[in-house]
């Protein structure tokens, strides 16, 4: 019986490329209410084990609840209760970010008086009211993000996945986006994020787990996971300091920086 208290578990959860198994047997938890990170090295299968989560991919193997429901037996009532900023972003370049709102709100069935008002607010904090009628196309990386993260919190979801969602945004947005964040778990609702930044991680997350190589390698509570060290330092104990890297480290490359002769 799936916990409610619960917001994600998966059980035995594996993804296969030809060959390749990127997702190898992971028991995710990710408890109710606060912020959870997903870290590990480039390749670890973070975006395959999201994707899988947020109903995107089909599991070769395993199962997945989010808040007690199960994800490909009942997609309708998980899609009504997740909210999701995929990696790659791909919106709709030729709506200006209202437009987009709108239709994502149309989408989800909401009330459109409702999207309206939601929308204007979103707008606000995010301080993309003075661009909410360019388009898409033209918006900079960390506008993209903003309004994917609108976008995604429009229908009020009770579990929000984001997928890098720092990468490529400046101080001042990353702050924005913090804050709208943090006012929304406030209320109980949760935020699971995946992400390389080792110290946004440890200054957000009440809960981390850990993959390497397809495998989660700790989960648990961050002070747990960490265990008297930075996070940065268990991580690199965790996963190798030379995880993803070639097995040559430094010894090649001999040639790099050398006087042209
Ligand atoms: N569509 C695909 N076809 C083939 N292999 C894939 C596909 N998607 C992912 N992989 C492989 O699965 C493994 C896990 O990839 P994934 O993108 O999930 O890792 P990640 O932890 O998100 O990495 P990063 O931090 O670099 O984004 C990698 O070895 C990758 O090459």
């Amino acid at each position: 019986m799936p916990d409610v208290m619960e917001a994600v578990r998966t059980s035995g959860l594996v993804k296969r490329f030809g060959q390749q198994v990127a997702v190898a047997d992971v028991d995710l938890v990710v408890p109710r209410g606060g912020f959870a990170g997903l870290v590990g090295p480039n390749g670890a299968g973070k975006t395959t084990t999201l994707s899988m989560v947020t109903g995107l991919l089909r599991p070769d193997g395993g199962s997945i609840h989010i808040d007690g429901v199960d994800v490909w037996r009942d997609q309708v009532a998980v899609k009504s209760r997740i909210g999701v900023l995929p990696e790659g972003l791909r919106l709709f370049e030729r709506l200006s970010g209202r437009e987009l709102l709108s239709y994502n709100g149309q989408l989800r069935g909401i009330p459109r008086v409702q999207v309206r008002q939601r929308s204007d607010e979103l707008l606000e904090v995010m301080g993309l009211t003075e661009s909410a009628d360019k388009l898409v196309v033209d918006y900079s990386t960390g506008m993209r993000k903003k309004i994917g993260l609108a976008a995604a919190l429009l229908h009020n979801p009770a579990v929000l996945f984001l997928d890098e969602p720092f990468e490529g945004v400046d101080p001042v947005s990353a702050n924005t986006l913090v804050e709208v964040l943090r006012r929304y778990t406030a209320s109980g609702s949760t935020v699971v994020f995946s992400s390389h930044v080792m110290e946004l991680v440890e200054r957000l997350c009440d809960w981390v787990s850990v993959m390497n190589r397809g495998r989660i390698v700790a989960q648990g509570p961050l002070d747990e996971v960490r265990a008297g060290r930075s996070l940065n330092e268990a991580f690199l104990a965790l996963v190798g300091a030379r995880a993803g890297e070639g097995t040559s480290g430094q010894e090649g490359l001999s040639w790099l920086g050398a006087t042209p002769r």
